[in-house]
């Protein structure tokens, strides 16, 4: 059985005096337990919403979403979200940021420690335990983000364009570093991008969405071996791949800009 299924999902948006916007068209997905799926998709054909509807901020308008068959029905700490924009507690360390959810659950405080500790040298951060957000580049930010999403041991990580903010370099050290903790650590995750390169790089599967309304116009196994260094990004499979994205990307460009 799938972890994650959603099932005909339709979201309308009726903003207060203007048309009504279909973000999301009859989108059915399956994401398989320990599995990196990414989502594709033109700059507004409801990405970020399927994201949302996930992690329980917005209701489908129609459809059935579940999480290890149980309906999805509002937020839970089981399912962490990373954002692109940087979400730290900027009143908070490095280590209170992680310790955040565990705390909140109501560890004890030794206990929450040691996960924050854990976390934080698993994502190449010992030494700065005590620095606060605003003393720390993005990258080192959107690490933080990635230990505090990971301390409350979700069972989904959602993660919203969480490198877009990063220059090219830095981005691809977090891609690597995303790989290795999430091979470290086995988790199902849900990532969504406009990168290509990143989707490739990253994905089980990839899931390429079609201009607004969003629908899913093709999913795909990305069957290139593990773990993926920088070689995979020149390998035949990897330009065969990239090559059919681009062209269904394309289409989808061509389309939006007629309508
Ligand atoms: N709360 C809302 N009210 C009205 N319209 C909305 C709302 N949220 C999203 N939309 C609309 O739904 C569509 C999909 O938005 P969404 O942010 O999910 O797209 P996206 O693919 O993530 O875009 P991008 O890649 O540019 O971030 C857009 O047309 C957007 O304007």
């Amino acid at each position: 059985m799938s972890l994650l299924a959603l099932d005909h999902i339709t979201v309308r948006f009726q903003p207060k005096g203007k048309p009504e916007v279909t973000a999301l068209d009859d989108v059915s997905l399956r994401v398989a337990h320990d599995t990196f799926a990414v989502i594709v998709g033109p700059s507004g054909c409801g990405k970020s919403t399927l994201l949302r509807l996930v992690a329980g901020l917005e209701t489908p308008t129609s459809g059935s979403m579940t999480l290890d068959g149980q309906p999805i029905a509002g937020p839970s700490a089981d399912r962490g979200m990373v954002f692109q924009s940087y979400t730290l507690f900027p009143w908070l360390s490095v280590r209170e940021n992680v310790m955040f959810g565990p705390k909140l659950k109501g560890l004890a405080k030794a206990e929450c420690e040691d996960i924050a500790d854990d976390l934080i040298r698993a994502v190449g951060l010992s030494g700065f335990e005590r620095s606060f957000p605003k003393e720390l580049s993005g990258g080192m930010r959107q690490r933080v983000a990635l230990a505090r999403a990971l301390a409350n041991d979700p069972r989904i990580l959602l993660m919203d364009e969480p490198f877009g903010a990063l220059d090219s370099q830095t981005r691809q050290l977090m891609q690597e570093l995303l790989l290795e903790v999430w091979q470290a650590r086995r988790k199902t995750v849900l990532f969504i991008t406009h990168d290509i390169d990143e989707a490739i790089i990253l994905g089980d599967s990839v899931h390429v969405m079609t201009a607004r309304p969003g629908r899913i116009k093709r999913s795909m196994s990305i069957d290139i071996p593990r773990p993926r260094n920088l070689d995979a990004l020149t390998s035949t499979e990897f330009m065969q791949f990239k090559r059919e994205i681009l062209h269904l990307m394309h289409d989808e460009a061509v389309l939006a800009a007629r309508t």
